[in-house]
């Protein structure tokens, strides 16, 4: 019978990849959690994976307006139930029954989503930038994989943005309406000239660098404000980083270019109305909420706003009876940055590659909730992923009592600088191994480190720099649980603390050390530690009784500290073996402690 384990998808990033690069065989997990079973490596090391798929396939539902081309790729992995306009209330009715949900800015992805997911939903695609409608800490704390689509809406931002630039400047908006409504007020819209003018960039990123190229080749002189732009790459492109003072005072016309955070909320108030140039212009393709939309509304009154060009609002759609969006001087347009042909087919393609891959377990390069960490990165890592989860599972079930555990240390021991080794994934996975077994809640790469702080578990690392070739990305992982008692004895070191500790074999993790003893057993199947006095026989007497309970030994290793004195030996099973048979372990004479261990 093959042992198996149970991985999470977002859990085991690279297992596919570990998987196919060994040609095993590979079905595509179509669930959020599948099972892998692992056959013993006898008598060849060469195991074999099958996948069990527990679902058909994942839902995607797909909550608003999506290019064609991602539609496509979705559904060539995917059930796709596209509803649009839901309420928030249908929205959380459907959501328990998906594995995904995609949405643009139109729809708040909100605590009660997440809570209504009961634990089925695994990734929230943001088919754009603005991750501001989803409820981020929701989203981790519920291990949810959030990702967005970064890049392909960028140009279109940036030309809505100059678009609007131009058409207030000239009164385009205004004028067309009155020339439709049978006027023809040449004088009434006369507009300002851009070149020579001052554009004040707020938020100097990726769509903000495109509107200064742009403004630049307008013949505008620009400037930018961003606390966190390289200073090189703004004088790449000819534009100087200056304060928010200097920015927003000297400027004819800003524009807004930042993330709605709680920093940047509200940011052009009453306050910096009032420092700013009279007669200077207001363009907003961020966020609506970086105004604060009632001072604008009076700033425009006082004519300290000459006129503003917004394309987003606090509330979208904004009240009907908006002072803000009825007012002259104001030209609105119902959020249309990323709405170009071009940047929706590529939003839409961006964001379905990303949450397929999420769902395959390959971890998105736009992961906005998660570590990102590179393919060539994860494929490296995989074995050492797996070794980290067994031995964070073998450490807690050492433990007297299971939930004392408050303080962990894991040591890393590699040749390698600490530049060149991620052990974000690493220590994820000995987190989900440590609090599994003892809890039912589901730990993955996404919410490990909150759901450590949350129970009280204080994981430190601490690395050890080897001599050596660099080649592995480590030799072994030690686990440390510190002031705990054990139910094995033995398993405590000479520094009072649970130990186990592991290394990689061609690619299998092994057990190699046990409180103070040198052990080597592969990590598959389950583990008796036992602790006998060192005696000739004890590996017969210990095997015949697993084998006339019908239990199949896969390795057994025994280490001990001086000959004829105390001996750990730690023997890999097969199945699980009966209470029956673990007594009769215990009832050897020699046998002075031993524990079962599932992995
Ligand atoms: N209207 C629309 O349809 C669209 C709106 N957007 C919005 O445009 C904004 C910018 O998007 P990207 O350029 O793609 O993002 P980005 O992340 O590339 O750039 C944002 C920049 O803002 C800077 N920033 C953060 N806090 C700041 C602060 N307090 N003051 C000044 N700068 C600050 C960051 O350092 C970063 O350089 C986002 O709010 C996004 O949601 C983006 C695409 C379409
Ligand atoms: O990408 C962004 O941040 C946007 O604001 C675009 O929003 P949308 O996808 O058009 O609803």
């Amino acid at each position: 019978m093959a042992a198996s384990a149970s991985y999470n998808l977002l859990s085991t990033p690279s297992l596919k990849k570990q998987i196919s690069s060994s040609s095993l065989s590979w079905r595509l997990p179509l669930s959020s959690t599948f099972r892998v079973s692992i056959a013993a490596p006898r008598p060849k090391r060469a195991a074999t994976f099958i996948v069990l798929a527990m679902d058909a396939k994942p839902t995607v539902l797909v909550a608003e307006k999506l290019g064609q081309a991602g539609l496509e790729l979705l559904k060539g992995f995917a059930n796709v139930d596209c509803s649009y306009n839901l309420s928030q209330e249908e929205l959380c009715t459907k959501i328990s029954l998906c594995d995904a949900l995609i949405v643009r800015s139109g729809t708040k992805v909100t605590r009660e989503v997440f809570e209504s997911s009961g634990g089925r939903l695994k990734v929230v695609g943001r088919a754009g930038v603005g991750i501001d409608n989803v409820d981020l800490s929701a989203a981790t704390e519920h291990g949810c994989l959030v990702v967005n689509a970064p890049t392909a809406n960028t140009v279109a931002a940036a030309e809505h943005g100059i678009a609007l630039i131009a058409a207030m400047s000239r009164n385009i908006a205004q004028a067309d309406a009155s020339v439709k409504a049978g006027k023809w007020q040449r004088n009434k819209y006369v507009g300002v000239s851009l070149v020579g003018k001052t554009l004040a960039v707020m938020g100097f990123g990726k769509v903000g660098s495109e509107v200064a190229r742009r403004a630049k080749g307008l013949g505008m002189h620009v400037i930018a404000h961003d606390p966190y732009a390289p200073a090189d790459r703004a004088r790449a492109i000819g534009v100087e980083l200056v304060s928010f003072d200097q920015a927003i005072s000297t400027a004819d016309f800003i524009s807004l270019h930042m993330p709605l955070t709680p920093a940047t909320s509200k940011i052009l108030n009453d306050e910096s109305f009032a420092k700013m140039k009279k007669g200077v212009r207001i363009v907003n393709v961020a966020r609506g909420g970086v105004i604060d939309e009632e001072a604008l509304v009076r700033a425009l009154d006082a004519g300290v706003v000459a006129q503003a060009a917004l394309d987003v609002f606090t509330e979208e759609p904004p009240p009907k009876d908006s002072k803000l969006v009825l007012h002259e001087n104001v030209t609105v347009t119902p959020h249309l940055g990323a709405s170009t042909v071009e940047a929706q087919e590529g939003v839409a393609i961006e964001i379905a590659e990303a949450v397929v891959g999420a769902l395959k377990g390959e971890l998105a390069a736009t992961a906005v909730n998660a570590p990102m960490v590179p393919a060539e990165v994860l494929s490296e890592l995989a074995p050492f992923v797996i070794l980290a989860e067994k031995l964070g599972r073998l450490a807690v079930q050492l433990v007297a009592g299971g939930s004392g555990v408050k303080s962990v240390k894991v040591t890393y021991a590699s040749s390698r600088a600490p530049d060149d080794l991620d052990t974000r994934l690493i220590r994820a996975m000995i987190t989900k191994g440590l609090i599994e077994p003892i809890s039912s809640v589901f730990v993955n790469l996404v919410n490990a480190d909150f759901t450590a702080k949350q129970r009280g578990l204080r994981i430190t690392e601490e690395r050890i720099l080897l001599d050596g070739s660099p080649e592995n990305p480590l030799e072994f992982i030690q686990v440390k649980i510190a002031n705990v008692e054990s139910k094995f004895a033995s398993a405590i070191s000479d520094s009072g603390e649970i130990t186990v500790e592991g290394r990689v074999k061609d690619g299998i993790p092994h057990l190699t050390k046990v409180g103070s003893f040198d052990v080597d057993v592969s990590l598959e199947g389950s583990i008796i530690l036992c602790r006998q006095v060192d005696q000739p026989g004890m590996i017969g007497r210990v095997g015949s009784v697993l084998g006339g309970e019908n239990v199949n030994v896969s390795f057994m290793s025994v280490g001990r500290i001086a000959p004829r004195t105390h001996a750990v030996m730690a023997i890999g099973v097969d199945e699980e073996p009966n209470k029956e048979a673990l007594k009769k372990i215990g009832d050897i004479p020699a046998i002075e402690e031993f524990v079962f261990l599932k992995l």
